[in-house]
This record gives C-alpha cells, structure tokens and sequence, in this order.
C-alpha cells in the first residue's frame, strides 16, 4: 500500500472533471476551440474525454472528435532490447491514421488542433508531440498543395503543469500566444492519479484530506 506524504498528491477524479469545467470556459473565451483534441495517450485520455463534455456545451452542442496518440517516456539503457527504465526518451506507441482524418475531416491543414494530456513535468513528451505533429502538417502540405495555404493552429492542453525546470521547451509561439492552457500549476511532488489507485475509497479520501475534490 501506497504511504500518504507530504510529497504525495492525491487526485480525484472530481477534481480532474472540475478543472476540465473551467478549462472549457477558458477554451472559448480564449477563441481556441479546438476542431480536434489529440490525446496523448494514455493519461491524456481522460482529460480528453472529460473536456470533450464540457467543450460540446461551450460549442453550442457540437461535438469535438477526439484522436489518440500514443507516447511513452523510457531510458535506453544499451544492454538489451528489454532494459529500459521509464524517464528520458519518447517511443511512439501508437499514431494518427491520417486516412481516416482526411477522409473525415478533408484534411489536417486549416484545423485548430488541441493537444491534450494530463500532466506536464518534464516537458519531453508535449514538446515531442508537437514536434511530430508540426512533421504531419508539413506532410500533408506536400501532398496537398492545393491546401497549403490553410493555417493550422496548434494548442496545448494539459490538467497540472508542474512547476520545476523543464527538460524541453514547448516553442514562443505556443506559450507568448496563450497556446499553452493549463488548468492547474503544481508543485513538483508525486502525483497521485485515481485510475493509477488499486483502491478507490482510500485513495479519494486521501484526496479529499488535501483538497484535491
Ligand atoms: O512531461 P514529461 O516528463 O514528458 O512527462 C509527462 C508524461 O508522462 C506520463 O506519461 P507516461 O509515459 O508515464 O505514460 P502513460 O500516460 O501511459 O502513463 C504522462 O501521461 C505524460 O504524458
């Protein structure tokens, strides 16, 4: 069993919905409603999900499509294939089906796209996911030349953003143009996630004792 510390954050997932509330409001009030919501799977899932909810009342009822991308964050360690510890680099394990966007959506160009995952603490996988993302556009640009034109606008999402030094930088023209929205800032302790508990109960109590509900 997991010991409660000062160091540890216990998150409801009350809280997670709640802070999803108020990011819809900001979301439109800021004009950044997004066309698609690329999570970053899996813990931006969630979030995804819970916004989706409140942007389609922010959005007069129209539904946002959710895509997932899949990122992992591992350390190589060069002795064998299994031996990785969770930290430094990013493995894509799962995404975009860019046949499916373009046969949905016509394509990715000309679409706000909002980048959503639940915490910010290294920075790596956001800037990872941009990057790779900024690599389709331009892709597509090649391959759709009549399209070229169309400005795609990408935000950043994310529920906590830990405030310590970032490993990776997200670029000026997400954070000096309000591209990067955080529903919470938090100090760099563990953070406690409810679909990380095996018990439920003792875990929101937890959170409750913290406030995080
Ligand atoms: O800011 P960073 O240092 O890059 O860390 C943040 C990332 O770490 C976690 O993902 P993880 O790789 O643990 O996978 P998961 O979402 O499947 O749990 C989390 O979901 C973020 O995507």
């Amino acid at each position: 069993m997991i010991e409660n510390t000062p160091d540890m954050t216990y998150i409801s997932y009350n809280h997670m919905h709640k802070l999803c509330q108020q990011a819809a409001v900001k979301l439109r009030e800021a004009d950044k409603m997004p066309d698609i919501i690329v999570a970053i799977s899996g813990g931006g899932l969630i979030p995804a999900r819970m916004l989706r909810t409140f942007l389609k009342k922010e959005n007069g009822g129209k539904n946002i499509p959710i895509q997932a991308i899949g990122l992992s964050l591992y350390e190589d360690l060069g002795t064998d294939d299994f031996k990785q510890v969770i930290g430094k680099q990013v493995v894509k394990t799962q995404w975009l089906d860019l046949d499916i966007i373009n046969e949905r959506f016509g394509t990715l160009l000309g679409k706000k796209i909002l980048i959503v995952d639940e915490v910010d603490d290294t920075r790596t996988t956001l800037a990872y996911a941009l990057e790779e993302l900024e690599k389709e556009v331009e892709l597509a640009k090649n391959s759709q030349e009549e399209k070229k034109h169309l400005d795609t606008e990408f935000s950043v999402f994310v529920l906590y953003n830990k405030l310590k030094p970032k490993k990776k930088q997200l670029p000026d023209y997400i954070m000096d143009q309000g591209r990067y929205i955080v529903a919470s800032d938090v100090d760099d302790s563990w953070l406690c996630f409810p679909y990380d508990s095996t018990d439920i109960d003792l875990h929101t109590k937890r959170a409750t004792e913290q406030g995080n509900i």
